[in-house]
């Protein structure tokens, strides 16, 4: 029986279909939807449960025409399934497929790039001001997360909505989980048990009831006035009516009737609107339903039995390592607290957290946030270990500097996904801390070489004063044994792991082991080269660097980091200033956004490979 998706190659094919014909369309969405991240990865419990609720809008808008904003993005895949990617939907999150967010270059539907969370007010304030100013038609949608509506952006994005009064659509999607359960008075403020339904119930019968009394219909006019006051003591809308939002819910998220119904009335009214829907993360495949935080986002699993594919003989990962690494010095120091913004289980801090429930904080996601208050709680003595992703940490550049350096306190920020962390494409690469941390006064930058110096480098930040990042890779380590016994590095000290006269490398993180394997084959060719693991980012051991470089040459540094203000850049600028001229050359990610893809293809494409490093030193010794 041919399936209704394939006559989907529009949303507007969707107007064609009857009610009953949508639900079943629903169903073999979600089919795909699991079957394709069975295979690819990906976000599942999201994407599953926003199969109605894609459905409704562009049942009932008429994309690109009218705008449809998803915030964060990862659970567009329905919107892509309607939207003129189903022929290439197998190709998800691969290299050179389509993207696993929304992206521009791939669709016009796609109205803005997102990755980031919390940015669709904003983004959709701004797109429903730029249409009346420049007098376009089109109404704006954007859909967040109870998750993603944590965060400050989101905050400052209402207050600025129902300060102008657009004319913009807010659709909160609540299923009462970001990554993990959602955190925050906001969400048990939004998940409060008396629903619109009981709102609505007594409006009726109190309607009903007037209408039968004599003149009963000023009655119903005096209280439709104080209806506001009825609908906000008795629903979570209270918050946005006090930002000049309508408020329009609890609605059930999975009730597409109900939901078309719904957004077609929406299209007649104007101003600030908030739709409180109520969805399930996960809907419609048991094992996501059961466990919405493993199936967040998954790695490959078996689509019959849930279970996640892992191959058990790989080394810990860097983020286990962590883990463990946190509980270790959880125990020998007492004044250590750990903070994460929603990240609980992507940063390994889950088994810190149930071992020291009162020294860890999770603050929703709130990256400006999480710095500024791990500076307060620097000041009152204690030690705060900051656990954010690279990229998410770009949110909090200016806290890192202006609340934390400045005042140079003792924050250790724990970088994962420092590097390329593959599928999940440009807005997830955290190829840029490096650089954005370098230009901060009071900055000590770490990046372990493998995994079993990740844990003496958190162990040094420790005991090192002010501001101190250790940044890592996504995925698992080199696969060396972890010493039993934590000991300290010196600070700014780098360390010779070979020796040679031809040929310095300058390595730093997890390029060192790539660079010695070139080292190795080059050797094989006559070229005995230096291999050195800096270790620091900031300080750099200049005085190793500027002896090594003069008296060999011939210099290659190795980062994975942009090559604009990275470890490459530190180096020459080292040499520069001491004079010491050299032949340098620098590998490094490019100025450009990394695209989506395997990591090892993506290492391959920009040169961070032992074969990239070989080639590049024969070049610099051919006659
Ligand atoms: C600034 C930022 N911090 C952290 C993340 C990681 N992240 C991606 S989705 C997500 C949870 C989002 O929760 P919610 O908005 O409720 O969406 P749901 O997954 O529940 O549909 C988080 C923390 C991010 N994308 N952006
Ligand atoms: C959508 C989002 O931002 C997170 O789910 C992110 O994809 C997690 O990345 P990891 O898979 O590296 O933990
Ligand atoms: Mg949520």
């Amino acid at each position: 029986m041919s399936l209704i998706l394939e006559r989907i190659n529009a949303p507007q094919d969707l107007k064609r279909l009857k009610l009953t014909e949508l639900k079943k369309l629903a169903g073999e969405i979600r089919e795909v939807i699991i079957n394709t991240v069975a295979r690819n990865g990906g976000h599942l419990a999201p994407n599953l449960g926003v199969v109605e609720l894609t459905l409704a809008l562009h049942y009932v808008f008429d994309s690109p025409r009218d705008r449809i904003v998803w915030d964060v993005g990862h659970q567009c895949y329905a919107h892509k399934l309607v939207t003129g990617r189903r022929e290439k939907f197998h190709t998800l999150r691969q290299y050179q497929g389509i993207a696993g967010f929304p992206k521009r270059a791939e669709s016009p539907h796609d109205i803005v790039e997102t990755g980031h969370s919390s940015t669709s007010i904003s983004a959709g304030l701004g797109l429903a001001t730029g249409i009346r100013l420049t007098r376009k038609d089109g109404r704006v949608i954007v859909v967040i997360g109870d998750g993603s509506m944590t965060a400050g952006m989101a905050f400052e994005a209402l207050n600025n909505t129902g300060h102008l009064k657009e004319d913009l659509i807010v659709i909160l999607n609540d299923n009462e989980m970001s990554i993990s359960p959602n955190v925050g008075a906001l969400s048990s403020f939004l998940s409060r048990k008396i629903t619109g339904r009981l709102a609505r119930r007594i409006k009726k019968d109190v309607e009903r009831m007037m209408e039968r009394l004599p003149g009963g219909e000023h009655f119903l006019h005096a209280l439709k006035k104080s209806e506001e006051l009825l609908k906000c003591a008795l629903t979570p809308g209270m918050l946005f009516e006090a930002l000049n939002f309508e408020y329009i819910g609890p609605v059930d998220g999975h009730d597409l009737e109900g939901l078309i119904k719904l957004f077609s009335n929406l299209r007649e009214m104007r101003g600030p609107l908030l739709v409180h829907v109520l969805t399930k993360k996960g809907r419609g495949y048991p094992p996501a339903e059961a466990d919405p935080e493993t199936f967040h986002g998954v790695g490959p699993f078996d689509p019959e039995t849930g279970k996640v594919l892992k191959s058990s003989s790989a080394p810990p990962s860097y983020t286990e390592v962590f883990s463990k690494t946190m509980l270790r010095l959880g125990e020998l120091e007492p004044r250590l607290v750990a903070i994460t913004a929603a990240m609980t289980t992507g940063t390994g801090l889950k088994a810190f957290a149930e071992r020291f429930p009162e020294r860890f904080f999770d603050v929703g996601i709130c990256e400006q946030h999480a710095v500024t208050f791990a500076a307060g709680l620097a000041l009152e003595g204690l030690l705060p270990v900051c656990a954010i992703y690279s990229t998410f940490l770009q949110r909090s550049f200016d806290q890192i500097i202006h609340d934390v350096a400045l005042g140079n306190l003792h924050v250790v920020f724990a970088i994962d996904r420092g590097g390329i962390v593959g599928e999940d494409g440009p807005t997830h690469q955290g190829q840029f801390d490096l650089s954005y941390l370098r230009l901060i006064p009071n900055m000590t930058i770490m990046a372990p070489k493998d995994e079993n110096e990740l844990q003496h480098m958190l162990y040094t930040a420790l005991s090192l004063p002010g501001p101190v990042a250790v940044r890592y890779p996504r995925g698992t380590g080199v696969g060396v044994p972890l010493d039993q016994e934590f000991r300290e590095i010196p600070l700014g000290k780098a360390e010779v792991l070979r020796e040679g006269k031809e040929l310095l490398i300058l390595a730093i993180g997890n390029m060192v082991s790539p660079a010695l394997e070139a080292a190795k084959r080059l050797s094989k060719e006559g070229i005995e080269s230096t291999v050195v693991n800096a270790r620091f980012a900031k300080p750099l051991d200049e005085e190793l660097i500027c002896d090594l470089a003069s008296e060999i040459g011939q210099v290659i540094t190795v980062e994975e980091n942009t090559l604009f203000g990275g470890f490459g850049s530190a180096v020459a600028e080292c040499l520069s200033d001491h004079g010491i001229k050299t032949n340098l050359k620098r590998l490094g990610l490019p100025d450009k956004f990394i695209e989506h893809g395997a990591p090892a293809i993506l290492r391959e494409k920009y040169g961070l490979t032992s074969e990239n490093i070989y080639r590049l030193a024969k070049s610099m010794f051919l006659k």
